[in-house]
C-alpha cells in the first residue's frame, strides 16, 4: 500500500479536493479546509480498491500508486461505478424495439403517429450507448495549482468518462402501453413547471398516452384524498409561464415500500422524480425496491436544487434564476444602506450546506462587501471578525452590504434539535442573528449604525425560470424521458462541461456539492468584495 501520508486523492468525482492523511492511526481527510475523520464504513483494507457505500461503491479510498497499473485500475473502477443500471439487468431477455422517437417528422401528425419513418433510415440523431462525456477537463500540472483536483501525488492526468444523455435507437417500453408518472418533491424551485412540461411533451412524442402527475410530492402516493392529475401537452402547454409546481410539492411522506405498493397498484412503468438530495435518495430506494420486487419500472431523477448542491454537475436548474433574482434583494439592501447614515444592509440567501447562491450573487452584484458561506468559517465579535470589518467599512465607505447564506455560521447559533418533515435540520436564522449582533455591537461602541435585513428566500423560490434555466429544464426534461425509454433506471440527468450526461443516482448524492474555498471562483468573490479572512 502506498504511504497514505502523501496520498492526494482529490478523488473527484465524488470527493473534490479530498486529501487523505493519517494522524495517530486515524484516517483523516481534508475537505474544504476542514480535517474530518474518514467514516470507517468507507475505508477499504485493500490497496487499490474502493470501499462500498451501501450496495454501490462510491468513494475511492486508497490507491496504491506504486502499482504500475493503478491508473487502469482506477479507470476500470470508475467505469464500473458510473455504469448505468438498466432494465436488462433484471430482465435480460426483454427485447428492445426500434425507437418511436424520430427527429424527422411529417405533418400533420395523424393519429397513427409515431411510425412514419422506420429506424432503418440512415440518420436519426440518436446517441450511441458508448458515447461518453469527459467529466474533468482541466489538466493540473501540480497539486499546488489553484483548485487542483488530483488523484495521485503527481496530479497525473486521468480521463474520467460519464455516459452521454439523449435518445437511443432502441427502446425498452412500448409507448402506447406505458403509464408514466411525474412527482415533484422538496421545496419549490424555479423551473419545476418547465421540466414537467417537457417530460409530458417528450413522452407524447414517443407515443405515450397515459401520463399522470402525483400531487404534492411523495405524499401523493399514500394520501387517498389526493388524486392523480391527468397530463397532456394541452394541460402543460403554458405552465412554464408561472413559477411553483403544477403538481404541488411536499416534504416527508410515506416510506419506500408504500410508494412502490402504490406504483404497482397504479400500474406505473416510468417514474420521473424531480427533487434534490433527499428526493434522489428516495428515488434510488424506489428503484432498488422495484428491482427487489422484479418490477419493470424506470425511475429517473431530475435534480432540482436551487442551492446547486448536487455533485458533478455544472449547475442545477433554478440556480441561475435564483442568482438573478437575488440581485434585486442585494440591490435593495445596497440602496437602503447607501441612502442611510452609516447604513448596513444584510441579505440572507438560500444555501443550507453550500454557498453557491450567495457567492455567485455577490460576484454578479458587485455591491456586496462581505459574503459569508457555510464552507468558510468566520468570527463575528473577535478582533478580526465581521463586526470590526463593518466598523472599518462605515468609517471608510459610509455603508456596507453583507450577503450571508442560510447555512453559514451555524456554529454561532444555539442548536435546536428540530428537523423538518423530511428530516432536514432546521437552522437558526443567521441573518437575524447578524442583524441583532450588529445593532448591539455599534450601540456598545457608541457608533451610529442603521441596520436593515432582507430575507428574499420565498420570493426567489416562487419565481418562474429565466431564459437560461428554461433551456436547461427543457433539455433535462427531454433527456429524462429518453433515459426511461432507453431502459435505464436509478439514474439522474445533468449538465456536465456543457454536455448532458446520465449518472447513477448514488454518485451524485453521496454528500452535498460544496464551494471549494481554494477554488478560483471563491477567490474571485473575495477579490470582488475585498473582504479579509474573519478568523
Ligand atoms: N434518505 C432518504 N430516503 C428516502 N426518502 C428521502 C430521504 N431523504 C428525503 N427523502 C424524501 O424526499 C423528499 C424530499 O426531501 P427533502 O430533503 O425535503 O428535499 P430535497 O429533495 O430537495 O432535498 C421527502 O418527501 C422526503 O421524505
Ligand atoms: O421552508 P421550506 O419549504 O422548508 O424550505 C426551506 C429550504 O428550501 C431551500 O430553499 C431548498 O431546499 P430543498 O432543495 O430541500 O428544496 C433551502 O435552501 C431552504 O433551507
Ligand atoms: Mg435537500
Amino acid at each position: 500500500m502506498g504511504s497514505i501520508s502523501h496520498v492526494i486523492t482529490a478523488t473527484n468525482p465524488t470527493l473534490p479536493h479530498l486529501t487523505l492523511t493519517r494522524s495517530r492511526g486515524l484516517r483523516l481527510y481534508h475537505f474544504n479546509s476542514r480535517l474530518l475523520p474518514m467514516p470507517p464504513a468507507r475505508v477499504s483494507k485493500k490497496a487499490g480498491v474502493f470501499a462500498e457505500l451501501g450496495h454501490r461503491s462510491t468513494v475511492p479510498i486508497v490507491i496504491d500508486f506504486s502499482d504500475p497499473d493503478w491508473k487502469t485500475k482506477f479507470q476500470e473502477d470508475f467505469e464500473r461505478r458510473f455504469r448505468l443500471p438498466h432494465i436488462t439487468d433484471i430482465f435480460p431477455d426483454d427485447p428492445p424495439i426500434p425507437s418511436t422517437f424520430c427527429l424527422k417528422m411529417r405533418t400533420p401528425m395523424d393519429k397513427d403517429f409515431p411510425g412514419h419513418y422506420s429506424s432503418n433510415d440512415d440518420w436519426h440523431g440518436y446517441i450511441n450507448n458508448n458515447d461518453r462525456v469527459l467529466l474533468k477537463t482541466i489538466y493540473y500540472s501540480s497539486p499546488t495549482s489553484a483548485g487542483a483536483e488530483c488523484i495521485d501525488p503527481d496530479c497525473t492526468w486521468v480521463e474520467q468518462w460519464v455516459h452521454r444523455a439523449g435518445p437511443r435507437e432502441k427502446i425498452y417500453y412500448k409507448p402506447e402501453k406505458v403509464k408514466a408518472a411525474i412527482v415533484t418533491c422538496g421545496g419549490l424551485c424555479p423551473g419545476l413547471n418547465d421540466v414537467i412540461r417537457q417530460i409530458v411533451i417528450t413522452l407524447e412524442i414517443y407515443g405515450a398516452k397515459k401520463i399522470v402527475g402525483i400531487p404534492f410530492g411523495y405524499r401523493g402516493f399514500s394520501d387517498k384524498e389526493l388524486t392523480e392529475v391527468q397530463l397532456s401537452r394541452k394541460v402543460v402547454q403554458n405552465i412554464h409561464l408561472s413559477g411553483g409546481s403544477l403538481l404541488g410539492v411536499s416534504r416527508g411522506g410515506p416510506g419506500v415500500s408504500d410508494i412502490v405498493d402504490s406504483l404497482e397498484e397504479r400500474g406505473i412503468d416510468m417514474l420521473f422524480v424531480l427533487g434534490g438530495n433527499g428526493t434522489h435518495a428516495g428515488a434510488n430506494a424506489i428503484h432498488n425496491e422495484c428491482r427487489k420486487r422484479h418490477l419493470k419500472v424506470s425511475v429517473i431523477g431530475v435534480p432540482k436544487t436551487i442551492d446547486n448542491d448536487i455533485l458533478l454537475m455544472d449547475k442545477t436548474f433554478g440556480f441561475d434564476t435564483a442568482v438573478e433574482e437575488a440581485q434585486r434583494a442585494i440591490n435593495s439592501a445596497y440602496i437602503e444602506a447607501h441612502s442611510a447614515y452609516h447604513g448596513i444592509g444584510v441579505v440572507k440567501l438560500m444555501g443550507r450546506s453550500s454557498g453557491f447562491i450567495a457567492m455567485q450573487a455577490s460576484l454578479s452584484s458587485g455591491q456586496v462587501d462581505i459574503c459569508l458561506i457555510p464552507e468558510v468559517p468566520f468570527n463575528l465579535h473577535e478582533p478580526h471578525g465581521v463586526l470590526s470589518h463593518l466598523k472599518y467599512l462605515l468609517e471608510t465607505k459610509g455603508s456596507a452590504v453583507v450577503c450571508v447564506a442560510e447555512g453559514a455560521g451555524q456554529n454561532l447559533l444555539q442548536k435546536t434539535n428540530a428537523t423538518d418533515a423530511s428530516g432536514n435540520v432546521v437552522f437558526g436564522d443567521i441573518g437575524v442573528y447578524i442583524q441583532q449582533e450588529t445593532k448591539k455591537y455599534f450601540k456598545e461602541i457608541g457608533v451610529h449604525a442603521d441596520v436593515k435585513y432582507i430575507d428574499p428566500t420565498y420570493m426567489i423560490r416562487a419565481c418562474r425560470a429565466n431564459a437560461s434555466d428554461g433551456i436547461l429544464c427543457t433539455v433535462l426534461g427531454q433527456n429524462a424521458v429518453h433515459g426511461a425509454f432507453a431502459g435505464y433506471s436509478g439514474i439522474t440527468v445533468g449538465l456536465c462541461n456543457t454536455h448532458y450526461a446520465y449518472f447513477p443516482i448514488p454518485e451524485v448524492i453521496s454528500h452535498p456539492r460544496l464551494v471549494d474555498p481554494n477554488s478560483r471562483m471563491w477567490h474571485r468573490c473575495l477579490t470582488s468584495t475585498g473582504q479579509p479572512d474573519f478568523i
